[in-house]
């Protein structure tokens, strides 16, 4: 062959391995967010390394300080994490358990579609969303019920992410969200049929103030599920030290004031005045182990790597991203250990009443 047909022939096959490596392999599983759309929510570019040293502060402050800045804390961490999340995960921030020969996203919406059966949602329902993020969830749940479902999150930029999406999904009729703090709902008393929250409450510094907020918005007679992340039985942080630094590897990657024990949820529930329907830990057997997604992916994470240091060298993608990167690979080895050794749960549900009076 001519060294000029090689030449050609070996540019134009780079150029389709470099489309192939940016834009096939790294594009969301999930149709939305590419490697080069990566933004760090409304955060602009030159404050991405402040507001990156702001977040790590949160975790030298004692605890008692803590708690008033815990939503703007939360708030930043979502900044940080949205697109990554949905280029990486997808449109849902939540685990699942494994199911047998089904997709991830089959998986996804399983877990989802349990919630709308759990608290009973159906067409003229109003339904509540607690930590919506960009309202994955939200859209299962309302194309599976036909309910109008209502969701909040503290983060403005997942509610024009999730607006975005609904849109598209032509579901924009059934889904509305709203920026704004749980512990405080913008919302009237009783003006809610059901309710329910996935993966979000464990933000919350006391579980008393969300609950008891979700309380009050509900009719009487209304149920509430929640999927919460907690520390199960075999969690012995008096006696283990590895298992400490599992969990507070969890809680630094993850925004998380501090995990609850699996036990605190029904009391916190009880205490503010709903009725326990049912509480069970959505990970335990049967189910297939919610972290083998997390697993599976080394060749992806080392891809993702690459990527996004590339993108951010070429200044296509802002500074800050690769710290952000490597923060939530390190989560990912934290909360596959909390799943491997069953010590953690992201998925103990809860389902609740509020008493008819
Ligand atoms: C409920 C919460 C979030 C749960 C999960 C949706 C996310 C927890 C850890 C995240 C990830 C870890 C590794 C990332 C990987 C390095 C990157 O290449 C692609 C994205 C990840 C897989 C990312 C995706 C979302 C998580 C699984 C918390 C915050 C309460
Ligand atoms: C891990 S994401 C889960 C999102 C969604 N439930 C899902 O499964 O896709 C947690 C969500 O809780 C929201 N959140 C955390 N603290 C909040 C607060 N104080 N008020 C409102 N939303 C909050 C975050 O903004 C984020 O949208």
């Amino acid at each position: 062959m001519e060294t000029i047909t090689l030449l050609w022939t070996a540019s134009v096959v780079g150029a389709g391995a470099l489309y192939w490596f940016f834009w096939v392999m790294g594009a969301a599983e999930v149709q939305g967010k590419r490697a080069v759309d990566l933004k760090m929510g409304s955060i602009s570019n030159d404050n991405v390394e402040d507001k990156y040293n702001q977040y790590w502060s949160f975790f030298r402050r004692p605890k008692e300080t803590k708690s008033d800045s815990v939503p703007a804390f939360v708030d930043t961490f979502y900044n940080l994490v949205t697109d990554i999340y949905e280029w990486g995960w997808g449109q849902s921030f939540h685990f699942s358990p494994h199911v047998p020969g089904r997709s991830h996203r089959d998986a996804t919406r399983l877990h989802e579609e349990r919630v709308a059966d759990l608290i009973g949602a159906r067409p003229g329902h109003r339904i509540l969303d607690a930590g919506c993020g960009v309202g994955g969830p939200m859209r299962a749940i309302a194309a599976k019920s036909g309910s109008n479902v209502v969701g909040i999150t503290i983060n403005e930029y997942q509610v024009g992410r999730a607006r975005a999406h609904n849109r598209k999904a032509g579901l924009d009729s059934l889904c509305d969200v709203v920026c704004g703090n749980f512990l405080q709902m913008p919302f009237e008393d009783a003006s809610f049929d059901g309710a329910y929250s996935i993966e979000a409450t464990c933000h919350a510094p006391k579980l008393d103030d969300v609950y008891g907020e979700i309380f009050r918005v509900l009719k009487p007679g209304a149920l509430y599920a929640s999927y919460e992340w907690v520390t199960t039985e075999l969690y012995k942080g008096d006696v283990d030290q590895e298992h400490v630094e599992i969990i507070q590897g969890i809680e630094r990657g993850d925004a998380l004031p501090g995990l609850r024990a699996y036990h605190e949820i029904a009391e916190t529930a009880k205490r503010v005045g709903f009725e326990v329907v049912d509480e069970k830990d959505l990970a335990k057997a049967p189910a297939g182990p919610w972290w083998s997604r997390l697993k599976m992916g080394k060749v992806a994470y080392w891809r993702n790597h690459v990527l996004v240091t590339v993108l951010t060298m070429l200044k296509i993608a802002p500074k800050g991203v690769v710290e952000v990167h490597e923060m939530l690979y390190e989560t990912a080895g934290h909360l596959t250990r909390g799943g491997e050794t069953g010590i953690f749960t992201p998925m103990h549900m809860i389902l609740c009443r509020k008493p008819i009076i």
